[in-house]
């Protein structure tokens, strides 16, 4: 309701309108010009997504993660954190995101103990982006997708506990929002909204993969970029204008967590339901895979970046299920942008699910039509921003879409995705957790391709 009362207050007060967010005074901004200078040009006057102190409540570790810092802090971890997503380290953890997606097309067809190919589109996507983070980030095997089979690891069951957390469910988080001052109060407790048992938990599993890492140099992952580039408090205190510590190692591992999980597996769901529900496409989407492997050799991260017609189909399930439904912006300093003045301290807030479906900038914005992401030099960034924009947009971007796009074509080529009897017509209803998701269990069904 939230999302969609976008629609209600711009028909009434049109692409620019003011509210508050609990006593925050707040902007809503939909016009796409104002919002280019507020992402790119004016980024030192928008530099965060929210008011500091509102950042501080997360416990020690995980207020230094990139979500939650600003200013030369997370200017220095974001330099540091941002070569981990090169094409060149992309590549060298390929192995890692392919192992994730063979599992799951390996589970897939078994998933269901009747044997029919149905299953829960949640549950399956969820195990698999579970497995694909703790082994990134965290450098741990879980394989939480052979769970079926009631062997689930320590490891993927805390993930798991700690992923199904509603934060916004914890009291104290309205308390914060009301007075965001009490932030400061928070930091200086150490006092954190989520469950510091498994905070704790994390942080050692960091320190002993750390130590276990160091003897033996492994592969290549999120959590060994950091440790390569690890540097001490006294570092920090000196001005390193690159390198994490050992606490923003911990952090920055949790928050990849976070950030990964709901939004990349809810993607996966909602591209499996559009490809189910849409026959040609999904047809389309195979015959280009057969196509891409055959001139590639194989399935290699060069064949990946060239399914061109899947990463169209995909833009147009983001665009119709936005992941992210709203993003955010705090002003610093007073400021003008044509003709609207946005005082200090107020908070802009990008209706990102509505200008997604918005007749304004799309024709017939309720039907999937992955033609209309043909070129995207035709589709204005700020309209259409899944993954956020300028320079603090979404730094797992391209991670996430290797991950989705890799795992499409191995399940496109061994299997048919289809509806069952009790799946929902579209557009699916969806709601938020900590992220966009179905409103209801959505069900699909696999059949092997002959
Ligand atoms: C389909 C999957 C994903 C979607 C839709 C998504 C979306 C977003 C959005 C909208 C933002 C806010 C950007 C802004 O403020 O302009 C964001 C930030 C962020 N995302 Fe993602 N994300 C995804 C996957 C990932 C993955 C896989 C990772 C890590 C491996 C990740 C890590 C982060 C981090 C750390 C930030 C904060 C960046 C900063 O403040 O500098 N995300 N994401």
């Amino acid at each position: 309701q939230m999302f969609l009362s976008y629609f209600k207050m711009k028909k009434k007060y049109g692409l620019v309108y003011g509210a508050y967010s609990w006593l925050t005074p707040s902007i809503t901004i939909a016009d796409p010009e104002i919002l280019k200078q507020i992402f790119i040009k004016e980024f030192s006057t928008f530099p965060d997504r929210q008011q500091k102190a509102l950042l501080d409540v997360n416990g020690k570790e995980m207020n230094t993660a990139l979500t939650s810092v600003t200013g030369s802090q997370w200017k220095r971890i974001r330099n540091t954190l941002s070569p981990t997503f090169s094409s060149s380290k992309l590549k060298e953890m390929f192995g890692i995101v392919e192992d994730c997606a063979d599992s799951f097309v390996q589970n897939i067809g078994t998933i269901n103990s009747d044997g029919d190919g149905r299953f829960d589109v949640s549950l399956a996507f969820g195990r698999l982006t579970l497995d694909g983070i703790c082994s990134s980030a965290f450098g741990v095997k879980v394989d939480s997708q052979a769970a079926n089979n009631g062997k689930e690891s320590q490891v993927a069951k805390m993930a798991r506990e700690f992923l199904a957390i509603e934060i916004f469910k914890n009291p104290m988080v309205f308390v914060f929002l009301v007075f965001p001052w009490l932030g400061k109060v928070a930091k200086l407790f150490d006092y954190s909204v989520f469950p510091k048992k498994y905070i704790i938990y994390f942080s050692k599993l960091i320190d002993s993969v750390v130590e276990t890492k160091k003897k033996k140099k492994q592969r290549t992952d999120i959590l060994q970029t950091m440790i390569d580039s690890q540097i001490t408090e006294e570092d920090v205190k000196n001005g390193a204008v690159k390198g994490v510590t050992r606490t923003e190692m911990k952090g920055n591992a949790l928050i990849t967590l976070i950030a990964a999980y709901e939004t990349t597996s809810n993607a996966m769901v909602f591209l499996a339901y559009n490809l189910a529900v849409y026959k040609d496409a999904q047809h389309k989407c195979r015959e280009e895979i057969k196509q891409v492997i055959a001139e590639h050799g194989g399935l290699t991260y060069e064949a990946v970046q060239d399914l061109k017609y899947m990463t169209q189909c995909l833009n147009e399930s983001m665009r119709l299920y936005s992941l992210v439904p709203a993003n955010g912006r705090y002003c610093v300093r007073d400021i003008t942008i044509n003709g609207v003045t946005i005082p200090k301290g107020t908070l802009v807030n990008i209706p990102v699910f509505g200008m997604g479906r918005d007749e304004e900038f799309w024709n017939d914005p309720l039907t999937f039509n992955p033609d209309r992401m043909l070129d995207m030099n035709e589709i204005d960034p700020m309209i259409f921003q899944p993954f956020g924009a300028g320079p603090r947009n979404c730094i797992g971007m391209r991670f996430a879409l290797l991950e989705i796009k890799i795992t499409f074509a191995k399940l496109l080529q061994k299997f048919y995705l289809d509806v069952c009897e009790d799946t929902p017509a579209p557009p699916l209803e969806v709601t938020f957790k900590s992220g966009m998701r179905p409103k209801e269990i959505i069900h699909l069904k696999v059949t092997a391709v002959e």
